[in-house]
């Protein structure tokens, strides 16, 4: 016998129902009701169309961005997340030069690294640890990267000398220069054809960007072929940058957008604020070509405020990170479920993507923040274990890790050269985060193809080809959701077995 429509009807929730109970879900306490499967998990576009959007004009090709935070979001942390078709939100917890020149260095390369490779003058005596781990330097004529390329040192060769010489007696010529606009592609050909084991990579202005060498080349290849990149108008990587609210954050954001920041992401707790609103006005009338998002906010009259000043996508997430002790020292936040569900609901209205921020920890928790409504998801404690966030990696109790810690603990409070604290020396400090660790996860230009293949079994499963189709299987109430009650919580995990590895690929 069918089953009858009052019988589907009651099986599970649709979101508006589930969400209107006066409880705060996080991703963990619910779960979705599978869908019908008409089509396999390749045919699963997250590209779109329409595609995944950082802000208003800004498309992506994975929904994924990494956070403005100062141990995951510098120039190859950048460089890697556009070169996936991703983006990150380069931090503003430094001075605005160095900020500014962390955009130039990502944008300044269509390759999806950043090496940290030394310069020296041709007069200098470098020791080996002023290559500082890197195999080869750049001698030019200045010593910078903005003087004439003389030659490569090689680190091998100042091991293997007693006293110091100048590096222009023992460097090695230097060999023709790849242009700093090839791809990977076109720079891996380039070193093939010309049989180099290195190249410099030279911008059409002469500066020496970086330098790419064969095992750069064959570390890329090891890992899933790279998608379609995230390119601006330009033909640059899309970089974004973040500011405060503060007075002479203007000035930071007039120096961010000649630098050709793409999109601004104004980076408070709480951004339903004078200051977040008067700096939004502000920013969209001196420079109204570049997207503005404004947050973080988790509730709809938060989110109206900030829609009615003009933002062109919003950050949402209170307390839900990580490293954040917001909803602990402040009692307020909101599940991130929720808050994810709630602000969507009403952005999606003004056209105003939505970056679930925080708490993401697996791809079941990206496949339901997508599905909630966003457009993509913010990602730190994700992303700060790979290689291409900021900081070394250390040993810590047997296990390879890397610092990672809140914008609101002490230690990043005390390290901003924002005025934001400086300024405010009289006044008492309360941490909103804390420092920690994470474990070292590899390159990010593996583990997100990884990740975002999971993605796309979980919206096979929804029945979504697309993350249109996952919107709008949520708005016709076709998705169902369930609370997981704890135990089922511990049911849906791994339970029962005395031991186990897990290895997700
Ligand atoms: N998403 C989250 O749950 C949280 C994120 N964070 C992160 O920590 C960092 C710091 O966040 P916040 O503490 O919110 O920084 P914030 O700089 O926005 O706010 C700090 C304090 O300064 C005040 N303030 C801001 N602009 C002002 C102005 N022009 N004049 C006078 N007072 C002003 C604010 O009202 C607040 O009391 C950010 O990176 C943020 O993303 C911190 C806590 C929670
Ligand atoms: O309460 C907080 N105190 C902090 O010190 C802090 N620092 C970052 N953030 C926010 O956490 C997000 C990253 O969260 P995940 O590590 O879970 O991805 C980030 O994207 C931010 O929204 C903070 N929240
Ligand atoms: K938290």
């Amino acid at each position: 016998m069918a089953a009858t429509s009052a019988d589907l009807a009651d099986d599970g929730f649709p979101a508006p129902r589930l969400f209107s109970q006066g409880v705060s879900y996080t991703y963990d306490d619910v779960i979705f009701l599978p869908g019908y499967i008409g089509f396999p998990a390749d045919a699963v576009d997250l590209s779109g169309p329409p595609p995944p959007r950082l802000s208003r004009r800004i498309p992506l090709s994975i929904p994924c961005v990494a956070s403005p935070m100062d141990t995951v979001s510098e120039a190859a942390m950048a460089a890697a997340m556009a070169s996936l078709g991703a983006a990150a939100v380069v931090h503003c917890n430094t001075e605005p030069d160095l900020q500014a020149s962390i955009i130039r260095a990502a944008k300044s390369r269509r390759l999806p690294f950043v090496s940290s490779v030394p310069f020296f003058s041709p007069a200098s005596t470098p020791s080996l640890s002023d290559f500082a781990g890197q195999d080869y330097g750049l001698v030019t004529e200045r010593g910078d990267s903005l003087s004439k390329l003389v030659g490569v040192a090689v680190a091998a060769d100042v091991s293997s000398r007693q006293a110091p010489v100048p590096v222009s007696e023992y460097m090695h010529p230097a060999p023709r220069s790849a242009s700093a606009s090839f791809d990977f592609e076109q720079a891996a050909a380039f070193l093939a054809d010309e049989g180099l084991d290195y190249a410099p990579l030279v911008s059409d202005d002469g500066e020496v960007i970086d330098l790419i060498t064969v095992s750069d080349v064959e570390r890329i290849r090891s890992y899933p072929k790279l998608g379609k990149p995230s390119l601006g108008a330009d033909g640059k990587f899309v970089v974004a940058a973040s500011i405060g609210t503060r007075e002479g954050d203007k000035r930071r954001l007039e120096q961010l957008i000649k630098e050709g920041a793409n999109a601004i992401v104004v980076d408070s707790s709480q951004g339903n604020s004078i200051y977040q609103l008067d700096m939004i006005k502000y920013a969209k009338k001196m420079y109204p070509e570049v997207d503005l998002i404004g947050g973080n906010v988790v509730t709809i009259a938060q989110a109206q405020n900030l829609v009615a000043a003009g933002v062109d996508g919003l950050r949402v997430g209170m307390g839900s990170g990580s490293i954040c002790t917001t909803q602990e020292v402040c009692a307020v936040g909101r599940g991130q479920a929720t808050a994810v569900y709630k602000v969507a609901s009403y952005a999606k209205d003004h056209d105003v993507p939505v970056i679930a921020d925080g708490g993401i920890s697996n791809s079941g928790h990206i496949v339901k923040a997508l599905s909630l409504g966003a457009s993509t998801v913010m990602m730190g404690s994700f992303l700060a274990g790979s290689h291409e966030a900021p900081g070394t990696y250390e040993y810590k109790d047997g296990r390879r890790v890397k610092k990672y810690r809140g914008m609101g603990s002490l230690e990043a409070m005390t390290k901003g050269s924002d005025a934001r604290y400086l300024g405010d020396t009289l006044k008492l400090k309360v941490a909103q985060g804390v420092v920690g660790a994470v474990a070292d996860k590899g390159s990010v230009l593996r583990f997100i193809p990884y990740t975002m293949q999971a993605v796309k079994q979980g919206f096979q499963d929804l029945g979504a080809s697309s993350l249109q189709s996952a919107h709008d299987l949520l708005r016709s109430q076709t998705l169902r959701l369930e609370v997981r009650t704890g135990a089922a919580q511990v049911e849906g995990g791994i339970h029962g077995l005395v031991s186990y590895e897990k290895k997700a690929f």
